[in-house]
């Protein structure tokens, strides 16, 4: 590669390939900032996104990725993963002489692939990865930069037009960003969707059912809906195409099976031991002083029910004990992946930490999964739906998972809107919560 110069910032334009939720998102921030953008989507969605775009003087709709292409300094193709490589080689070779380009995937094992394959010599690659969805505050989240083939100068111009986001950069690699985003995101996402298709399976809206009332319960139903409100290709992708994805959401669900089956076979000793040494591995290195991440009340003000949270059922919580059983069998320390962690990740790691560090709840839990038959259905529904939804990706089946994603999406979606508004709510508490622990 010959060195290149870099435009000045000053006229520098900004390309956009893939104006979806994170295209739209990045399109409003950065023309916001003043930056100059050229966008498109599809060549059919050009007449429509260039009448949606026309107050906006700084993004300018083309018809396709070959004009943002050519007209671009600095290019981010914010595209389904799994169409990375053909939309790269389609576009890829009209790209500007010198210029800079990025995605937006969330795997980037591939994203990077397609880059090398298709892009000419002279252009640099610095990839980048919100890691929070489109409707999150950016002010904050972490947003992982990667410099793979390109000179400082070139790291320093994505810095300097990514700065208007105020998130906090992450520097790596593009294997360490998929092995550490697998370890945030695969076995989390598989927890909230198996959690889905079991509701749905058991044929119930989860609020309405008077034993999912209190704290913990609120955060699964949230969390499991946003998921749902999202593209089923957002989570298809970082799962299917992340081979440490793979390997992560087949121990969830070997965990998830394992306690389900000494629970039924009454194994009380044998079960308890199993949470406690998992307790040890994934809590046990916390200091003395360790304050939790989450509080009852905290969690208690983020309820979609009208039943009143003072009639918590107590609960086996599965996917939570399965989840730290996962973390320990992969050997994985969540809180050492805390300055790239997702929303979703924190919460997650505050429940999981609420629950085996909270007097006397680990208890009551294993308790009741060895002799209360409150949520076996429940339970035995959430067992087959983590292992269908880990055979689906590790068969690598796109057309499966968006059928199984799209047949519990539809049934949940009159209640998106309550979800996201409470969700976007709850992530922002927490998120303020748990800055200073986050940080550091
Ligand atoms: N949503 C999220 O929470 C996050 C997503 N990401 C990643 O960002 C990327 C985009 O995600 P998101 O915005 O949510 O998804 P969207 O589906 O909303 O956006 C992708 C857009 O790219 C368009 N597209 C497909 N082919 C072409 C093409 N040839 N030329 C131009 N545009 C094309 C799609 O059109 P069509 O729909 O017709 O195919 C769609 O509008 C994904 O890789 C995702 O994994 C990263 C962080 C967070
Ligand atoms: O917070 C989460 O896990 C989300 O669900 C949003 C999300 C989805 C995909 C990404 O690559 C990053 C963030």
């Amino acid at each position: 590669m010959t060195a290149t110069i870099l435009p000045d910032p000053k006229v520098l334009q900004i390309g956009i390939i893939g104006m979806g939720d994170m295209g739209r998102m990045y399109a409003r921030r950065l023309s916001a900032a003043g930056w100059k953008i050229n966008a498109c989507d599809r060549p059919e969605q050009f007449e429509k996104l260039k009448k949606e775009y026309s107050s906006n003087s700084l993004v300018n709709i083309l018809e396709n990725g070959h004009y943002v292409s050519r007209l671009s300094d600095y290019i981010i193709y914010s595209v389904e993963a799994e169409n990375i490589d053909s939309i790269v080689a389609m576009y890829g070779p009209s790209t500007k002489v010198g210029a800079i380009v990025g995605g937006q995937t969330s795997c980037k094992a591939p994203e990077i692939a397609a880059f090398e394959k298709h892009l000419p010599a002279d252009v640099q690659i610095v990839s980048c990865h919100s890691l929070h969805g489109p409707n999150v505050d950016t002010r904050g989240q972490p947003l992982v930069l990667i410099q793979h083939r390109a000179s400082d100068d070139a790291l320093d111009l994505v810095r300097t037009v990514l700065a208007c986001f105020n998130s906090q950069f992450v520097y790596l690699t593009a294997s360490q960003h998929d092995k550490i985003t697998a370890d945030t995101q695969a076995a989390t996402h598989a927890a909230f969707l198996s959690m889905g298709v079991a509701w749905h399976a058991n044929s119930q809206f989860p609020w309405e059912v008077p034993r999912y009332v209190g704290g913990i319960e609120n955060v699964k139903i949230n969390i499991s809906l946003r998921i749902y409100s999202n593209k089923w290709h957002v989570y298809a992708g970082l799962a299917i195409m992340n081979p440490a994805a793979q390997a992560q959401i087949l121990q969830y669900a070997k965990s998830v099976t394992e306690l389900f089956t000494l629970m039924v076979e009454h194994k009380a000793d044998e079960f308890r031991d199993r949470v406690y040494a998992a307790k040890k591995a994934v809590f046990g290195g916390l200091p003395a002083n360790h304050e939790l991440l989450l509080s009852d009340d905290l969690l208690d003000k983020f309820s979609l029910s009208n039943v009143p949270s003072q009639e918590r059922t107590p609960n086996s919580h599965l996917s939570l004990l399965a989840m730290v059983d996962c973390w320990w069998k992969l050997v994985i320390v969540p809180y050492d992946h805390m300055i790239c962690s997702t929303p979703l990740f924190r919460i997650w790691l505050g429940v999981t930490e609420y629950l085996f560090q909270s007097p006397g709840l680990l208890d009551e839990c294993i308790s009741v999964a060895l002799g209360d038959d409150t949520f076996r259905a429940d339970d035995l529904e959430f067992t087959v739906a983590a292992r269908s939804w880990s055979e689906i990706i590790t068969f690598g089946s796109f057309k499966l998972y968006r059928s199984r994603f799209e047949t519990t999406q539809n049934y949940f979606s009159p209640r998106f809107a309550d979800a996201t508004t409470l969700g976007n709510e709850m992530i922002k508490t927490i998120f303020e919560k748990t800055k200073q622990r986050r940080l550091h």
